[in-house]
């Protein structure tokens, strides 16, 4: 049969073609072709509404990048608009990676009314008993209880348990780091209490900017005081193990470029000074804010404070100003000082102390 034969390299070629597309595409294919005039103009209908809301969602996610967890919007600002926005899961505090979500919603315009009020519920509590407070002591916004060696603080409320001392801390090499006790859950107060200074989410104006050379950073949207609580570091924490395995992942993405971790390992030194206490915190899935603050050989303008909390075994870490920022200004702070990797990723820090490289550690 010569019509056959003349047929069979022709729908080979289709057939080849076909493998090319995507699933979806060569499903359309498939069925598109039985469908009326009608039908057809109603999916194509469909597929540029789709178009156009895809574009909406990308745009109330470059809006806020904590998916209006936060009290504020977190708007993502990029020059060159090549990368609108970074995609991961948004946590205001630490969680289990059992607790972390799979996928989590974003960029839906019903999260949020006409006036742009976020409609999240943890977010709108914690705002409005900041509001509250807000009003009857402006020093609310500053470390009130941050200790010295004594390990003694201010305490905010009545709660007893809150004068425990600290031992010595470090963290990606720092050897001093802040230590403060607040009331929690052994305590008989509230979120309202003025010693829960770091429990109420990120309450200073913050952006997040992408850069040529440093990927995205943490900026000022307003100017900070010194001494101002800017976030906690938060996310999934990890087991060691689980931190190791994660890390080596991580070096082989970040050595092919284009990928940024944010695995974070707390060091306790305990008093003996013979044992070690740990705390690994990955942001890199599903994190807060705190996983943009980039790195500065100067030290930055954020200092961070252990923050430990009556009834509760583990500390956060948070970061306060160091001095005062003005608004624009990127918010960093030094990684460590050690190197164990003789080629590490370039620093561009852009500091007259810059050391070249980024600190880098065994995990
Ligand atoms: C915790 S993340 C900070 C946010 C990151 N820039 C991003 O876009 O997600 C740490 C990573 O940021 C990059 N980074 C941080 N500080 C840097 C610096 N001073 N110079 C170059 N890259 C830096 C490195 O890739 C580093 O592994």
């Amino acid at each position: 049969m010569p019509q056959c034969q003349q047929q069979e390299p022709a729908a080979a070629a289709a057939n080849k073609s076909n493998k090319k597309d995507p699933p979806l595409i060569q499903c359309a294919d498939l069925i598109l072709p039985w469908l009326t005039p009608l039908e057809l103009a109603n999916i194509s209908s469909t597929c540029k509404t789709l178009s156009q809301i895809s574009k909406s969602i990308t745009l109330q996610r470059t809006l806020d990048a904590s998916r209006f967890l936060e009290n504020h919007l977190i708007p993502f600002l990029n020059p060159n608009n090549q990368h609108p926005y970074a995609y991961f899961l948004y946590t205001p505090s630490q969680l289990l990676p059992s607790q972390s979500p799979l996928r989590q919603p974003w960029g839906s315009q019903l999260d949020r009314d006409s006036l742009g009020r976020h409609h999240s519920g943890s977010a709108c509590k914690l705002n409005e008993s900041w509001e509250v407070l807000r009003g009857c002591d402006s020093e609310l916004a500053t470390p009130r209880r941050v200790m010295g060696e004594s390990g003694k603080g201010v305490c905010g409320c009545d709660c007893e348990g809150c004068e425990e001392g600290g031992t010595g801390w470090e963290f990606w090499g720092l050897e001093e780091m802040g230590i403060m006790t607040e009331c929690g859950p052994g305590c008989g107060c509230g979120l309202e209490c003025s010693n829960r200074l770091t429990q109420r989410g990120v309450l200073v104006k913050l952006k997040i900017v992408r850069d040529g050379k440093k990927a995205w950073g943490l900026f000022a949207g307003q100017m900070i005081c010194q001494g101002q609580f800017i976030c906690e570091y938060a996310g999934e924490l990890l087991t060691t193990e689980e931190a190791r395995r994660r890390q080596q992942i991580y070096d082989e993405l970040a050595s092919s470029g284009q990928f940024s971790s944010a695995l974070l390992v707390v060091r306790e030194h305990l008093p003996s000074g013979k044992a070690c206490l740990r705390i690994n915190i990955d942001a890199t899935r599903t994190g807060n804010v705190a996983r943009f603050i980039n790195h500065s050989c100067d030290g930055g303008n954020l200092t961070t404070v252990l923050v430990r909390h009556t009834g509760s075994l583990l500390p956060r870490l948070c970061f306060f100003a160091s001095r005062n920022i003005k608004e624009g200004e990127e918010l960093t702070f030094s990684y460590g000082e050690i190197r164990v990797r003789s080629k590490g990723l370039q620093c561009f820090c852009g500091s007259s102390c810059c050391f070249g490289t980024l600190p880098s550690e065994h995990t």
